[in-house]
């Protein structure tokens, strides 16, 4: 790394916690914008949180939900990181390494999806099957 990229690195370095906050939030705007599947995410997250209060969760419930819901949408960010890396490096040219790279990040959410919809329906199916053996 010569002189000139040193010091741009250190021109695109976040100087304190409030840019790095910013710059953050700017990513899950940009992901917000850009990504269908982020969209349906946060609008599932949304009803599962309605479904919750109005099934009154306890603690231990609401905890298994929200990491559930937030390892879904965190993954969904990497996995567009991936596929945003891998197209910069690709420049859009089919590459074999490329199709694995974008193909395992999608399987990782799929995993991560399956196992958000088994604590799903495992949490509020007891709690609906609850209210109506009562
Ligand atoms: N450069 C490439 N070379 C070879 N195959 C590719 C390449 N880019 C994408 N693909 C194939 O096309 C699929 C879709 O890629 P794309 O970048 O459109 O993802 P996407 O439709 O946005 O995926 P997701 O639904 O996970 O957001 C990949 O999973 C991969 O199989």
């Amino acid at each position: 790394m010569d002189l000139k990229d040193k010091e741009q690195q250190r021109r695109w370095k976040n100087h304190n916690f409030c840019q790095s906050l910013r710059h953050a939030l700017t990513g899950l705007k940009t992901v917000w914008l850009d990504e269908r599947n982020f969209r349906f995410d946060t609008a599932a997250m949304m009803v599962a949180i309605l479904l919750g209060v109005c099934l009154k969760l306890s603690l231990y419930e609401w905890l298994w939900i929200c990491w559930s819901i937030i390892s879904v949408l965190a993954n969904e960010i990497w996995n567009t990181v991936i596929e945003n890396v891998v197209d910069l490096v690709t420049k859009f040219h089919s590459d074999p390494l490329a199709k694995k790279a974008k193909d395992m990040a999608s399987a990782a959410v799929l995993l991560n999806a399956i196992f958000a919809l088994l604590v799903g329906v495992t949490i509020f199916g007891i709690k609906i099957w609850q209210l109506f053996i009562r």
